[in-house]
């Protein structure tokens, strides 16, 4: 501690400090952040866990950690000084003059890699927003702040709370579903569009809004002067079934727009990335053309088989043969709760001038007998709208504790000392979904 001298304090986040601080001989500018550790053992370990995982990351594209050290019931994290501020602020700054494409594009693409690289390592951030992500004096981009993050095991994966910022968190957290690296893809694609249209894609004036606009994935569209392959993009980032996002992986190097990032990319990273796969190669070409002729022949005659028995079924039946599980378009069945308790709503103070979104009330009741699927607990949209309702919707920008299955779902960043569960990747109360157990050909999830 004694080796460094506090130039000035940066910013007060909402577990301590960040303070702009100077080595005692070089005068090295860094940031020490200083988290009050909390008393409990676990919140302890979730507390130190920014310090681990930071120290395990070491890209270009990432703050680098120098070191950590425990003093007072604090723990202090030196890392890199981005000197350039975070997005958010230079997003501001804009005053309503866009970015250019050349701008977006090159800060996005270093905004993969550096993603990449921790899904490499099977970390999800989980609280990516443009306020964690950092700019140097030369423009160069650094993910931050990696206190949300955690680890990505097959039990953590479905762990019952959630670190997030609402405005950024995607559908499947909404709805109570596992979460993985898409999670990430869906708040980086939100990062891409505040870029794009200096506007986050999901502005409402209510909590109920808010949730039903990110659960249908439903946003104004970008600038028409931008390039085809990022309104592609964000179509895809935004799609609401996390199996139908890209992983970032697949953005960076078989995407319609990964031969536009890597044009992007500064020189030295562009090793990084493999050549954009799309166009084929003669052989493979040929065999999935072979495979193709031979795979039509094949649909061709199940199909022709089961014709007769489709015929005699009731139309939305017939519907269902030979389809894949899939994320129905509109809202899930938690949404339809929130909606079918607009009233509720209101009356607890979540009113909005804005008309409800739930067309009609038959419609609400109706899908709502239908609703069998995993549930939050007891009434869980009364209970967490109520509880949204007393937040002003300014603080869905700050990071919260979701906690998915419990009787206070939305734990406030200045919510008094965290209490003993507060894990938020622990291994206790999960909730198994054994499909995604299953192998599948999606080896697109981390
Ligand atoms: N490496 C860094 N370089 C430059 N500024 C930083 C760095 N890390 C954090 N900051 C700035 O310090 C301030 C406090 O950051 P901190 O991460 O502690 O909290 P926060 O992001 O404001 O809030 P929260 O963590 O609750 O989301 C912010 O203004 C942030 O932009």
């Amino acid at each position: 501690m004694e080796q460094y001298s506090v130039v000035r304090v940066i910013g007060t986040g909402s577990f301590g400090r960040a303070l702009l601080v100077q080595t005692e001989g070089r005068g090295e500018k860094w940031v020490m952040k200083e988290i009050r550790l909390p008393k409990a053992e676990s919140g302890m370990r979730t507390t130190r866990r920014e310090a681990v995982l930071l120290a395990k990351m070491k890209h270009s594209n990432i703050v680098a950690f120098r070191e950590s050290f425990e003093d007072d019931g604090h723990l202090f994290i030196v890392m890199e000084f981005c000197s350039g501020g975070d997005l958010l602020q230079r997003i501001r700054q804009q005053k309503g003059s866009l970015f250019s494409e050349d701008v977006i594009l090159r800060w996005f693409s270093q905004m993969c890699l550096g993603t990449k690289h921790i899904h490499d390592k099977r970390v999800l951030h989980r609280d990516l927003k443009s306020k964690n992500i950092f700019l140097t004096e030369h423009g160069t981009i650094k993910l931050g702040d990696f206190g949300s993050a955690c680890t990505l095991n097959s039990a953590r994966a479905y762990a019952q709370t959630y670190v997030g910022t609402p405005y950024y968190v995607s559908p499947e957290i909404w709805d109570n579903q596992p979460y993985n690296n898409k999670s990430d893809v869906w708040s980086l694609g939100c990062v891409l569009y505040e870029l794009c249209t200096l506007h986050h894609p999901f502005q409402s004036r209510s909590w109920k809004n808010l949730i039903l606009k990110v659960c249908r994935g439903s946003y104004a569209p970008l600038p028409r002067h931008l390039p085809y392959e990022l309104h592609y993009l964000i179509k895809h980032m935004f799609k609401t079934n996390p199996r139908d996002r890209p992983s970032i992986h697949t953005i960076l190097n078989s995407h319609r727009v990964s031969r536009l990032l890597l044009k992007h990319l500064p020189e030295e990273s562009k090793e990084m990335v493999e050549e954009p796969r799309n166009h084929w190669r003669k052989e493979e070409g040929e065999n999935v053309a072979m495979f193709l002729g031979q795979k039509s022949l094949l649909t061709t005659s199940t199909n022709k088989g089961r014709s007769s028995n489709v015929s005699s079924l009731p139309e939305s039946q017939s519907g269902d043969v030979g389809s894949r599980k899939k994320w129905a378009k509109g809202p899930s069945n938690t949404v339809l709760e929130v909606l079918a308790n607009a009233d509720i709503i209101s009356s607890v103070g979540l009113g909005s001038s804005e008309g409800s979104d739930c067309r009609s009330e038959e419609v609400c009741t109706e899908t709502q007998k239908k609703r069998e699927r995993k549930k939050w607990d007891k009434d869980p949209s009364v209970r967490l709208l109520s509880l949204l309702g007393k937040l002003p919707l300014s603080t869905a920008f700050q990071t919260y504790t979701i906690h998915r299955h419990s009787a206070d779902p939305l734990q406030g960043p200045l919510a008094a000392e965290q209490n003993d569960d507060d894990s938020t990747d622990g291994p206790e109360d999960i909730l198994t979904d054994h499909s995604r157990l299953e192998p599948r050909s999606d080896d697109e999830d981390t």
